[in-house]
């Protein structure tokens, strides 16, 4: 067998950051801050940890941020004002609101209260739905981030059978559509799928976006496949069981190192895209 090629998170990110950064330059130059607002609800360990990684991305690549914390108690309505607040404000020109949120929150309701030209985490369905045509602008930042790692490796997509593991509206289901819009051939699968394996086994490319650590078993594995691991864990463990299915693999991603930090670096050029297009309808205006 061939060697298994490793798919390099942190290096597609450092090159997106470098463009995201000469841009939030040029735009400081013309007296636009480009500006990330994260909401944070409640005290979630995890949550803290990649909310203070997305402020800490910005810091260093010329962006700014806002970071709203809200105690876990918050209502719907609390929320919802909250957003609507940071909607209106000037200088925010993308909004991020952390998932998950405290169970007593319609979280869908908070998504959709993101204003759609500051949705640059692709959350609200009228996002979701112009990324599902094929001319939205901001996809959900995980699967944007999958697309910039095959893209970086060249893996083709075209014709080739995509297996999604999972249904998440931030995750599976916008990176299903994604590969969908670049010509593969895919397969969603999810908690009732019957015979998952079978499925998993006929797959060039696997999307695994389960939320379970070490799911994905190298016996399911096709020789040859390439393999996204998307899943975040607790403990930094992905969905897919990375020792076994390296061996199967033609390519994959390790965790950390996979498409996390890709995610960040979407995510801000998401912001600079935002603020970028500010500039321009006050310029054209
Ligand atoms: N509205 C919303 N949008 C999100 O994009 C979103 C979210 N909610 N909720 C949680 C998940 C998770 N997520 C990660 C981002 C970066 C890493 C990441 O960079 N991880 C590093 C390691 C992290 C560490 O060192 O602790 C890595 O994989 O190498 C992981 C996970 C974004 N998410």
């Amino acid at each position: 067998m061939s060697k298994t090629l490793i798919l390099d998170g942190l290096r597609v990110a450092r090159e997106i950051h470098q463009q995201t950064q000469k841009r939030a330059q040029k735009l400081r130059e013309q007296g636009i801050v480009p500006c990330l607002a994260t909401v944070l609800v409640g005290d979630d360990p995890a949550s803290h940890t990649y909310v203070r990684m997305k402020g800490k991305a910005c810091e260093k690549y010329g962006l700014s941020s806002i970071r709203i914390q809200l105690p876990t108690e918050t209502t719907t309505e609390e929320l919802v004002a909250k957003i609507e607040e940071l909607n209106q404000d000037e200088r925010v020109h993308g909004i991020l609101l952390q998932h998950p949120v405290p169970s007593q929150i319609d979280e869908r309701k908070a998504f959709e209260t993101i204003a759609l030209h500051k949705d640059v985490d692709g959350v609200t369905s009228h996002g979701y739905g112009e990324v599902s045509m094929g001319f939205g602008e901001f996809p959900s930042c995980t699967p944007a981030g999958i697309m910039a790692i095959l893209d970086y490796y060249q893996i083709p997509i075209e014709g080739k059978h995509a297996v999604v593991i999972g249904r998440s509206p931030i995750l599976g289901k916008p990176a299903s559509q994604l590969l969908l819009n670049r010509n593969a051939t895919v397969t969603v699968c999810h908690s009732r799928t019957v015979d998952l394996a079978n499925h998993v086994s006929q797959a060039d490319i696997i999307i695994a976006a389960v939320g379970k650590p070490r799911f994905v078993q190298g016996d399911w594995v096709k020789p040859g496949t390439v393999i996204i691991d998307a899943g975040y864990n607790k403990g930094n463990i992905g969905d897919v069981d990375y020792e076994a299915c390296f061996s199967k693999a033609s390519a994959i991603t390790p965790v950390p190192g996979g498409p996390g930090p890709v995610t960040i670096a979407i995510l801000l050029k998401h912001t600079v895209d935002a603020a970028e297009r500010m500039l321009n309808r006050l310029v054209y205006k």
